[in-house]
Parts: C-alpha cells; structure tokens; sequence
C-alpha cells in the first residue's frame, strides 16, 4: 500500500507538476489506504490537501486504517462527504479499486457520483465504479484523466465501457518479485500492434499468396464486398474474386481492376469458385434474404476456412452449426444473436461472452467493439489499439478483408484472427492521425499496406 500510493503521487507530480490543492475521495477498502498514503505524502510536499471518508471508514486493525492513523498522525483532517466537493486542482479517487463487484451502493455511490461531475481525476488502480474484471460499468462510475493500476494490468480495463472512463492507463509494478507475478496464469493477453508477416520468397508467384473468394454484396451493399476484396488486397493476398449479386457485378470493381468479379444468380453458380479459394470472406453486404441464404449454404459445403462476418453471421444464428477452422467477426450485436442474449448481456462481460461464442461455435471469436477481443479456445487476446473514429461504417467489411487476406498468406486461422485485428485498428490509429471525425473505412487502405510490410510507426 505503501509503494501503491508513493507510486500514484509520483505520477500526479508528473502530470500536474503545478497543483497545489488536492482532494482525495477514500473508500473504506485498501484502495482508500492507497488514497490516504498520496493524501500524507502531497501533505507533506506542502500541498494542500482535503481528504474526505467515504463512510465508516477503514475497519479497525486493516492496513488502510493504519495509512489512516498515520494520515491523522501528520495533522491530516478527514471530512465527511460534503454535497460538493471542494476546489481543487486534482482530484483523487480511492473509493473502489478491484472491491467492486456491483453496482456501488450508499455512500459509496454518492462519493462516486461526486467525482464523476468533477475535473481532472486521478483514479488509483480502478477508476471507481469500473469492473476490473469485466469492463462493464454497472452503475455509477468515475472518468479519469488518468489512472495509475498496480501490480498488474486488469483485463477489465481494456475493452467495453471501461475505456470511456479509464483515460491514460498506467502500470506500477510496484517491484513485486517477477518469480511471484510468473507463477500466476494471466486471465488475458495484452497484444501490441505489431504483425510480423514472413518475407516473400524472391521467386514466389501470385498463387502462393493465396486466392481469397469474397461473397456478399446484395443490391444496394455492393460497397462492403468491394471493401472487404481491396482489404485483403492490400493485406498482401494474391487473388481475390468477389463473388457478387449479378445487377452491380459489372461495376464492383470500377478504379479497382485488380480484383476479379463473378455475377452470381444463385449458391450454385458459387461451386466452382469456392473449391478454387484458399479462404472463403463471406457475410459483407450479404443479406438474410434467400439470395444471401443460397450462398451462405454453399459456402458452407467449404472444405477452406472461413471468415464469417455481419449477415452471415445473422444466417448462423438462425441455424447454428460449430466448426474449427472458421474465423466468426461479430460487433456485440451480433453476438447477441448469435447467444440469444440482448447486446448489453453481452458488453456486461465481454470476456464471458466470447467465451461462450468460442464454445458454441468453434473456431476463433473476435468480439468487436472497444477493445476488440479474440477468443480461441481458453485463450483471451486483448488489442489495445484503435479509436473511437472507426465507428462507421464500412470498418468490419475491411476486418474481415485484412482477416482473410491473412490466412491466404498461409497464417493459421487463429493468429490470422489475432494478427488481423491488431494491423485494422493500428492502419486505424494511423488513419485517425488526421482527425477521428470522419474517417473513412477505405482510408485504411493505404496504411494496411505500410504496416503488413512493417513500414509505418
Ligand atoms: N492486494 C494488494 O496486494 C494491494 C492492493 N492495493 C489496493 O487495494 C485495492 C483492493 O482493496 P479491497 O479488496 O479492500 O477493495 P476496494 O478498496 O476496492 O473496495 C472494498 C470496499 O468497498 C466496499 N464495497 C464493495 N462493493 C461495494 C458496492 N457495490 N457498494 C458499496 N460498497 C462496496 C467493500 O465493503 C469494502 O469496504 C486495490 O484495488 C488496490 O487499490 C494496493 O494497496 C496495492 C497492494
Ligand atoms: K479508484
């Protein structure tokens, strides 16, 4: 506790090297001992400082309420909770850190309420009010400016609602021996942007790139499929073939000649062209209609994976079959659906829900949204990057393009999922460079292809 609250106050002199008035919110947990330890330390930095109890307090004998008899020992005050709180520079919250597991009640709930109208917070661990574990927020909860976690990074923190409360994420170790934290199993990993894909053999040709066959694009949705096809283009797959309605198929590959179209009536002008396909990008644009259906049917007698996304995906739900070699892209939405759950069932625990999807369908999950998730087997991967300008559209007919055009270059389904993901939402961060607002799906394009080729920090 000690070193958790040394840890928070040196990252809010970094921060805020000109405050001089400080409020710290304590709950009666240890994360109120991690607030009261900052509280004695700015005290006696010459800062001033109000620290206000939430509650009771810290019950007799526990370590915060040491870190309280030594916060009353340096003179330090503690207040009851007023209506307002008052001025300050910075504003601590230490009400709940990994405690929560509901939504907060008391005054406990009020504290929280009390932060969440104040600027600029500091959160200790947790922003209060966040669920560690899950994301989700289930009541009240606070938005910080910054929040410092201890010891480990919290999966919770990374996906879902949490990541419009959580603002600057930082991890203090707290020099814990590495012995210690290694003979835990993390719940999640954390992945970073980087793809590493093999160098291309000089003498290679465009067939060992892989054929991609992308199928959708109902009339009036032309575009998803065409996204989803130069998408994997520029991922590095050699061939792709759109397989489309036939009213647009003359005109889906206009300024984008390099990709092949195939005008299809019905599932069973798709035979031919799904036995050529090294991987199968089928649900963009597709329709739940009996046209989308026919095809989704004949993608199924497939013996290449598969990426499935938005119709498809609604197609799958409405008769569910399980495979391994399949990639499923569901927006929670969808996974919804595909659960039989309501959309806030599933972002109330994101992790619970690809679990689930894992389960019943097999293959590699990818549960978009804020912190992407990608779930094979018991295996949670984390992406960390992306932002908040890649809601719109378009974004997951390119997903399902870079996913695919990725398995054409021989990766496995699974790391063709994990890998993916991480190269949309970093072209995605690179997009958004000139404004979230905005940006365009296709305006990916050219980054995927600096980053699938490892140019472009
Ligand atoms: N475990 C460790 O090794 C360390 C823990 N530290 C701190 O300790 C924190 C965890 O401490 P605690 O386990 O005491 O938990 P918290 O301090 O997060 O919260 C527990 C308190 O909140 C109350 N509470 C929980 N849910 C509530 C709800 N829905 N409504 C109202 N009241 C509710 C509980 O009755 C309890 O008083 C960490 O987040 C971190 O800040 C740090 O001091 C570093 C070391
Ligand atoms: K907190």
């Amino acid at each position: 506790m000690a070193r958790a609250g040394t840890a928070a106050f040196r990252h809010l002199r970094r921060r805020w090297p000109q405050a001089q008035r400080l409020c710290v919110v304590c709950g009666s947990g240890n994360n109120g001992g991690d607030g009261l330890v900052l509280a004695r330390l700015a005290k006696a930095a010459g800062l001033a400082v109000s620290v206000h109890l939430v509650g009771h307090g810290p019950r007799a004998g526990s370590e915060a309420a040491a870190a309280l008899a030594d916060w009353q020992a340096a003179d330090g005050r503690v207040e009851p909770l007023p209506s307002r709180l008052p001025a300050a520079d910075v504003y601590v919250d230490a009400v709940f850190g990994i405690g929560l597991k509901r939504a907060p009640e008391g005054a406990a709930a009020e504290a929280v309420a009390r932060l969440a109208d104040v600027a600029p917070v500091l959160a200790l661990d947790v922003p209060s009010g966040v669920d560690a574990d899950t994301g989700a927020c289930p009541g009240v909860a606070v938005r910080a400016v910054e929040t410092v976690s201890f010891i480990v990074r919290k999966r919770g923190l990374y996906t879902g609602r949490a990541r419009d409360h959580v603002g600057e994420l930082y991890l203090e170790d707290l020099d814990l021996p590495a012995a210690l934290l290694a003979s835990e199993k993390p719940s999640a990993w954390l992945r970073g942007e980087a793809v590493a894909l093999p160098p291309r053999r000089p003498d290679s040709h465009k067939g060992d790139h892989g054929r991609v066959l992308v199928i959708g694009g109902a009339p009036g949705f032309a575009g998803a499929a065409r996204m989803a096809g130069e998408a994997a283009l520029r991922t590095g797959a050699g061939l792709v073939t759109v397989a489309t309605h036939p009213t647009h198929a003359a005109m889906l590959n206009v300024g984008r000649w390099e990709l092949m179209v195939r005008g299809v009536e019905s599932g069973g002008a798709l035979r031919e062209a799904v036995a050529a396909a090294d991987v199968i990008a089928i649900g963009p644009g597709l329709s739940t209609q009996a046209w989308g259906r026919e095809l989704w049917q004949a993608a199924l007698a497939a013996t290449c994976p598969l990426v499935v996304d938005a119709d498809a995906l609604n197609l799958l739900a409405a008769s569910p079959y399980r495979r391994d070699a399949w990639v499923l892209t569901p927006h929670p939405g969808e996974a919804g659906r595909l659960l039989g759950l309501p959309t806030q069932a599933v972002q109330a625990d994101r992790f619970a829900a690809a679990g689930r999807l894992a389960d019943r369908y097999g293959g590699a999950t990818v549960l978009k949204g804020a912190g992407t998730l990608v779930r094979v087997g018991d295996d949670v991967e984390l992406c960390g990057a992306g932002n908040p300008g890649m809601a719109s559209a378009g974004m997951g007919d390119i997903l399902t393009g870079v996913i695919a055009g990725l398995i054409a270059q021989g990766l496995a389904v699974e790391e063709a999922a994990r890998a993916g993901v991480c190269l949309h939402a970093a072209a995605g961060d690179r997009a958004a460079r000139d404004g979230e607002r905005g940006l365009l799906a296709t305006d990916l394009l050219p980054w995927l292809r600096r980053l699938a080729n490892g140019i472009g920090a």
